[in-house]
């Protein structure tokens, strides 16, 4: 398949309506994996999110509530499975611009777009069942009172998303607020936004109630900035950096609007001595070098017990020799490029300082030779490696993977925890015991056993320490949206009886 020369003109999507940034500002798109414009997305300013948000205030108080915010799970669940079905009818299309929007290989993207579809099913399924939840008993001890709970949806959220997977990201929290009756505004990140901007098209072809969702394309700076500090805004869901993270938890903190975030890792993946080699290098270079190394959760911090290091990484070099890098839309290919030059200078930047702090780049750590345009970047194996070298300490989010070694279980437990970040952590043994200990010492919100990286929206995603806090996916990411009222009620015809009665006259 031949990437196109252009790319569909897109508006900003505020309160049902296709249109015009209001200062007319525009951003180009760029292909990575051609380096070529293919066209231009809406530049949001603060203007459009002011209208984005006030699109989202009034479809969250429209009528009461009634055909929203307030209306019968099942009413959601309806739009959130034709929103479904369209993704479903549209998944080439959509993978096709998730690929030149990112650079990601075409089968990536085909799969993204099976969970962004499943996504807004599974959620479907939940705002059903929601209302079978309200009114939830609370035992008290006091015969006189009875009490019970209900989950409200939080107001006006602001969805601020990165573009490592663009239209997953989103939909991790569109699916969620649509569900439970929050309205929204979304911003993408504006390095990837094609395919959000196509999900106002699918919410406009669906009569999704306007201003339930509505979606500004452009900077961090300008309209991630000003929806983070919207007064009318009640939260804000974030996921990308760490740095952003605290800036908008700044932000949010002076108003004591509620934030989650999801943020950045390095996580650790442990290899014990005992293991099929083969398959446990396989899952190494998914856990560091699918879509590119520009996941949150990569395993990019591999530690192999010392008996097995030397054949491991062998192998390792041989397996990574061998991955297709190529155009993302040519079959087979397993490494597209990464998203944009800025990314590819990062990621280079990384491998010399590593260099320079003593570490050997053992494979990759430099452009492809066959490939001469696109931001591509060989698989990077890096050894010799300390705790105190920035590779270690801090994340690249590119496809590049360093590599440590241990002895004990407890030096192994001690090297994954030695980090700020606490996202995911994955352990390799045939000793299932002992990935169950292992599994508990991690300090992180995921941990995978003998795999990593597989994700399902069934079960809560989310980090600890500087990985953030808050869990999507799941019932988590309906919690997420939801606040919790008390309700309760005196219910004896005896009067309360804490003051003395007046005496009458
Ligand atoms: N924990 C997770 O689930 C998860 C998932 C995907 C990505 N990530 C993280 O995301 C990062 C990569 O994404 P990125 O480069 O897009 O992150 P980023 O922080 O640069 O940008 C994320 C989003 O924030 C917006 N933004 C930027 N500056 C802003 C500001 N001052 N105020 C408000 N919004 C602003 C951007 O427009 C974008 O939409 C990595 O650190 C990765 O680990 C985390
Ligand atoms: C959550 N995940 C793994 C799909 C993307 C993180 O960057």
């Amino acid at each position: 398949m031949a990437a196109p020369s252009a790319i569909p003109r897109r508006g900003l999507f505020i309160g049902g309506v296709v249109g015009e940034p209001s200062l007319g500002r525009r951003l180009p798109v760029v292909n990575p994996a051609t380096e070529a414009t293919i066209g231009d997305i809406p530049a949001a300013t603060a203007e459009d999110v002011e209208l984005a948000v006030s699109a989202a205030r009034d479809a969250f108080g429209r009528d009461g509530g009634r055909h929203w915010s307030r209306a019968p799970g099942a009413v959601r669940a309806k739009y959130l499975k034709a929103i479904a079905a369209k993704i479903k009818d549209k998944k080439s299309y959509l993978a096709l611009l998730e690929t030149f929007d990112s650079g990601k290989p075409l089968d990536e993207a085909a799969g993204d777009m099976e969970d962004v579809a499943a996504c807004f099913e599974y959620y479907a399924d939940l705002a059903e069942a929601l209302d079978g939840k309200q009114r939830a008993p609370i035992s008290l001890p006091m015969e006189k009172f009875e009490s019970y709970v209900l989950k409200e949806p939080i107001g006006v959220v602001g969805l601020i998303t990165p573009w490592n997977y663009p239209l997953l990201m989103a939909t991790w929290k569109v699916a969620p607020v649509l569900a439970v009756g929050c309205t929204a505004v979304l911003e993408p990140s504006g390095l990837a936004s094609l395919t959000c901007l196509e999900l106002g098209g699918i919410c406009a072809e669906i009569g999704l109630p306007p201003g339930v969702l509505n979606i500004i394309t452009g900077l961090g700076t300008e309209a991630g900035a000003p929806l983070a500090s919207h007064p009318h805004v009640d939260k804000i869901a974030f996921t990308g950096s760490t740095e952003t993270g605290k800036r908008i938890m700044i932000t949010a903190s002076q108003m004591v609007k509620p934030v989650s975030l999801e943020l950045g890792g390095k996580s650790p993946l442990i290899v014990f001595d005992e293991v099929d080699i083969d398959k446990a290098v396989e899952w190494a270079m998914f856990g560091c070098f699918a879509n590119a190394g520009q996941v949150c959760s990569a395993t990019s911090r591999l530690l192999l017990h010392e008996k097995i290091a030397k054949r491991f990484l062998d192998r390792l070099v041989a397996w990574a020799k061998s991955i297709k890098i190529s155009d993302p839309l040519e079959e087979g290919c397993r490494l597209g490029s990464v998203v944009s030059e800025g990314q590819y200078q990062k990621s280079m930047k990384f491998i010399s300082t590593a260099r320079c702090e003593g570490a050997t780049i053992l494979y990759g750590g430099a452009r492809p030779q066959h490939l001469e345009r696109g931001f591509f970047s060989e698989p990077t194996i890096i050894t010799n490696v300390s705790t105190s070298m920035q590779i270690w300490r801090e994340e690249v989010f590119g496809p590049v993977i360093c590599v440590k070694e241990f002895r004990t279980e407890r030096e192994a437990v001690e090297l994954a925890n030695d980090t700020h970040y606490g996202l995911a952590g994955a352990v390799i043994s045939n000793d299932l015991e002992r990935c169950e200990r292992i599994s508990k010492a991690i300090q992180s919100g995921i941990v995978w056993i003998n795999c990593s990286q597989p994700c399902f929206v069934q079960a809560p995603w989310g980090g600890n320490k500087r990985s953030g806090f808050g869990r999507e996916l799941g019932q988590w990411g309906l919690d997420n949206y939801l606040s919790v009222k008390q309700v309760t009620k005196y219910c004896s015809d005896e009067p309360y009886g804490w003051y003395r009665p007046p005496s009458k006259l």
